[in-house]
């Protein structure tokens, strides 16, 4: 532990979330991806006949492994098989075994930190799927994925239909109707993210209602609220910027399906009313704590909805598909996004990464993870400044767009934590509240 931070949040803590996610919730996820392998064993078959079925068995028995592993708290073991970043995980673990000062003491499951160890779990399914050519390239968790963007279709043409009618009217709007708008579509975004499959072990989780209709209830339960700060950056930007000069934003993106269309929404909209003149989003290189966006889910997103039956869904997939091609959307991939690091070592553990990000005059971080990884997933009391959990991380101004899934929550006024768990114990980790958190230029 660095000197001036708090401890890590861990599956020591007996009864904590992050305990009850190890014990509960992780072998879920492992055990469903083990039945999914099964579920395309003929699959696997046709494909490339016995070596496919020997691969699906192979892959198995290692998730099998893991999972026992897992479930006897056995130590952490290094990674065997070559990957681009095989040599920094192994790094990684040699660094979470000299924190221990136990004679002989090894990482383990239920006793590191747990960012640790839920990053490591999702590293380890990757490398079974790599052990087991020629089925290397399978996405365990694609079904998953795809099932929750067509579980939530009718919420996603609501959402393309709204959009369209906008970018009609928009040349019309006063500036007041302008950041009403971007508000409502932050709002969107925001809560696009409790759609997540991870905390719900897996099992679907998609959005069944028209979400534009509940944004203004679900106001009361934005617990730190800096959309404020986000329109006067990008309103100022949008004023100031001279003909033919650059606004960006950065999007470091969560989950596929429903929340990445709120996100590519929000995009498309920033663009169109020229409060940014190019967006950057960030995807991870393998699949991640489930439902996370890759590449491959970034493309095949776009090509179902500009395949869609529905007019204004297609639309927003060829206007998307057209983005890309003319530049103004440019999609990222790092390895840094599928490490167990916090963000504050980033600009020594991924300095190029790091001097991307500074290109960007704001940059939103989705989700819970991105939360647990800006504030290094530490038992920080719920008061102390944003900035301060961040321990100088700060590539540009920058907001976590997240919903609460995890026990770790900075930046609140006092007495409102209190409240909170006064009546509602679980306020941290059903997903339930959400917050816009800023921290501007330095
Ligand atoms: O998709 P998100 O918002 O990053 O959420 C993923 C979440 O899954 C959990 O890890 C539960 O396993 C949360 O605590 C976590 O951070
Ligand atoms: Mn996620």
């Amino acid at each position: 532990m660095m000197a001036g931070s708090p401890a890590s949040l861990s599956g020591q803590d007996v009864g904590s979330f992050a305990y009850l996610t190890i014990k509960d919730r992780i072998p879920q996820i492992l055990t469903k991806a083990i039945d999914t392998l099964h579920r395309h064993k003929n699959e696997f078959f046709e494909k490339h006949g016995e070596k496919g079925i020997e691969a699906e068995k192979k892959a198995i028995s290692l998730l099998s492994k893991l999972r026992n592993e897992l479930q006897t708290d056995k130590p952490i073991i290094p990674f065997v098989e070559k990957f681009v970043d095989t040599d920094i995980w192994n790094q990684y673990l040699e660094y979470q075994q000299s924190l221990i000062n136990e004679n002989d003491g090894k990482p383990r499951w239920f006793y590191s930190p747990w960012l640790f160890v839920e990053c490591y779990m999702y590293r380890r399914i990757h490398e079974a799927i790599i052990q087991s050519p020629p089925i290397d390239d399978f996405d365990v968790f694609k079904e998953s994925k795809e099932q929750n963007f067509f579980e939530s279709q009718e919420s996603l043409i609501a959402l393309c239909t709204h959009l369209q009618e906008l970018r009609t009217t928009i040349e019309d709007l006063d500036e007041n109707q302008l950041k009403d708008e971007f508000f409502k579509l932050l709002q969107i975004s925001l809560w696009g993210n409790k759609c997540d499959l991870s905390l719900s072990g897996g099992e679907t989780s998609s959005q069944r209602t028209n979400i534009i209709n509940s944004v203004e209830e679900l106001k009361p339960f934005i617990l730190v609220n800096d959309m404020e700060h986000l329109w006067s950056l990008l309103n100022n930007c949008k004023k100031t910027r001279e003909k033919a000069s650059v606004t960006r934003v950065d999007v470091v993106l969560d989950n596929s399906g429903f929340e990445l269309v709120t996100d590519l929404v929000l995009a498309d909209f920033l663009l169109c009313s020229q409060l940014a003149t190019e967006i950057h989003f960030y995807g991870k290189t393998i699949p991640w704590f489930v439902s996370d966006t890759t590449v491959h889910d970034f493309n095949w997103l776009i090509e179902q909805m500009k395949g869609s039956n529905h007019k204004w869904m297609s639309k927003c997939g060829a206007d998307w598909e057209n983005s890309i091609k003319m530049g103004r959307w440019v999609y990222h991939d790092h390895i840094f996004w599928t490490l167990p690091h916090e963000f504050c070592v980033m600009s020594q553990v991924a300095p190029d990464l790091y001097a991307e990000l500074q290109k960007a005059h704001l940059i939103f971080f989705k989700g819970d993870l991105n939360y647990r990884k800006l504030t290094g997933d530490r038992k920080w009391a719920c008061t102390i400044p944003f900035r301060q959990a961040l321990r100088g991380f700060h590539p540009a101004p920058l907001c976590s767009v997240r919903t609460l899934k995890a026990e770790v929550q900075v930046g609140l006024q006092p007495g409102q934590a209190e409240q909170l768990a006064a009546s509602e114990p679980n306020w941290m980790t059903t997903g339930k509240y959400g917050i816009f958190q800023f921290d501007g230029p330095l």
